[in-house]
Order: structure tokens, then C-alpha cells, then sequence
């Protein structure tokens, strides 16, 4: 199974969207299908889901899946984590859209009432540590230990060293877009994204794309 960074895979991205042209909200909404696939799968209590979304295209991908499930009928709060005005604009479409089914977010969750927790917070983007107060969050989520199904990466995980930034929330199962992470096979970020379940949303991969790690099998260790 061929791995990637996190770069490698946001080169992958950017060209399926601005050489093949396949609009950006395609892709965002085939991501939040194949999570909702998982969801679906029989294996969690459904019974109150809360969605964490970030700021960045993760962040896009949770608000689409909360969408997708409050149209099915689902109990699912939508909470962000970071000032939503700041949000990009991917995110800011998702929301005009949310907000027309009539959706209102939560202004602050009660971990404890929610029976899953959807982490789309941070993805492939993680560049720094975690801001301190969301470091906070995460390890109290972490010592509930709540039901965590996170979209692509593990918020606090690094998606090319699996290294943890600071904080990170431990997942039950990693639903991953494209190509599986090396930082979601190797370090912490190999034990706290659980089972990782790849997905296949349409990317495509340029034809002479050179990959980092052309061991298939292990990820190196120096990445
Ligand atoms: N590329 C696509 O069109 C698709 C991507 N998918 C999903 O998108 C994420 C990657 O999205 P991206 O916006 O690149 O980054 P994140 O959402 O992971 O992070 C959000 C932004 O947060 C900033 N950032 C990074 N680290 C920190 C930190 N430690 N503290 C605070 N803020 C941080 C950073 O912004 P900068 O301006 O600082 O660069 C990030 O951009 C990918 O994982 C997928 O889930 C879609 O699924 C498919 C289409
Ligand atoms: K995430």
C-alpha cells in the first residue's frame, strides 16, 4: 500500500483540483459520503453525535458530514473549534449551506452527552503545535474516552512524521482520503488512529508523480 506525507498528498490534491479541474466542494463532499459510509457501518452508538470542525478544509469536510447526517435525521451538533470568521472559504460555503436546512451550531458541547465524536478539526495542514486551550480539550477528551472517528488524521497527529503537536485525540477508527498517511502508520500517530480505513474520493495522482517513501511496506524512519 503506497504512503504518503502530508505534502505529498496536498500536491495531490491541488492538482486534482486546478490541472483536472474537479471543483473543490466535489471532493469535500465525497469525503464526508465516505465518512458517513463508516458511520453507517453498524459499529458505533449513534444516538447523539457531535462534530468538531476546524477552520481549514477538514473543518469543511466535518460540516459537510454534519449536513449529511442531520438530513438523515441523525441528533448531531455541530461545534467549531477556533473563530469561525477566520474560517476558509470552503468552510464558509458549507455553513451558508447548513445553515439553510436550519442547523444552528453549538456554541460549547458537553463532551459527555455525546455518544460519538467526529474529529475534523485538523488534517494534512497541522504545521505547528496545538494551541494551548484546544491542547486542553483534546486531553480531556481523551481521558473520557469517548468513541472518535477522526476524518483523515487525527487532530494533534503529524500526517508525515506521526508525531504528536502538542495534544492528540485519540481515534477509534481514522477514515483516510486518497492514500494512507506514513505518519498514520508510524510513532503515536500509528496507535492513535486506531483502525485507518482508506477511501478513495476521486484524487488523481499526476502520471510521473515521484512518491517519498517507495517502501510499500514500512515507512522510514528518518521522515
Ligand atoms: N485540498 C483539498 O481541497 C481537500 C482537502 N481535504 C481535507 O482538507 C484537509 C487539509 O485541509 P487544509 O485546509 O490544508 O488544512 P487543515 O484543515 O488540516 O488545517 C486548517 C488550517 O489550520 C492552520 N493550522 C495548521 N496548524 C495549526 C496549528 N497548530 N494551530 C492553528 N492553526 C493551524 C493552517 O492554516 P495556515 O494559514 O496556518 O497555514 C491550516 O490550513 C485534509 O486533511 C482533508 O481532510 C478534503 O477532504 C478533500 C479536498
Ligand atoms: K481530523
Amino acid at each position: 500500500m503506497q504512503l504518503v506525507t502530508a505534502s505529498e498528498m496536498q500536491t495531490i490534491d491541488n492538482y486534482t483540483i486546478e490541472t483536472i479541474g474537479m471543483p473543490q466542494d466535489v471532493l469535500i463532499e465525497r469525503a464526508a459520503l465516505s465518512v458517513i459510509d463508516v458511520i453507517g457501518a453498524g459499529h458505533f452508538n449513534l444516538d447523539h453525535i457531535l462534530v468538531l470542525a476546524g477552520l481549514g478544509n477538514n473543518g469543511a469536510d466535518g460540516v459537510a458530514i454534519t449536513r449529511l447526517l442531520y438530513a438523515q435525521g441523525f441528533n448531531v451538533s455541530l461545534q467549531f473549534v477556533g473563530n469561525v470568521s477566520r474560517a476558509k472559504d470552503s468552510v464558509q460555503r458549507q455553513l451558508a449551506i447548513i445553515e439553510k436546512y436550519g442547523l444552528v451550531r453549538a456554541e460549547k458541547s458537553d463532551f459527555n452527552e455525546a455518544t460519538l465524536i467526529i474529529d475534523a478539526i485538523f488534517g494534512t495542514g497541522l504545521n505547528n503545535i496545538l494551541p494551548e486551550g484546544l491542547q486542553k480539550m483534546i486531553k480531556a477528551a481523551n481521558h473520557i474516552e469517548k468513541a472518535v472517528i477522526a476524518v483523515d488524521t487525527p487532530t494533534g497527529i503529524d500526517a508525515t512524521t506521526g508525531e504528536v503537536r502538542g495534544a492528540a485525540l485519540k481515534a477509534h477508527t481514522t477514515v483516510t482520503f486518497g492514500y494512507n498517511k506514513i505518519g498514520l502508520t508510524q510513532r503515536v500517530g500509528g496507535y492513535l488512529s486506531g483502525n485507518v480505513i482508506v477511501k478513495d474520493i476521486g484524487l488523481l495522482t499526476p502520471a510521473d508523480f515521484l512518491f517519498s517513501n517507495t517502501d510499500n511496506k514500512n515507512a522510514p524512519t528518518n521522515v
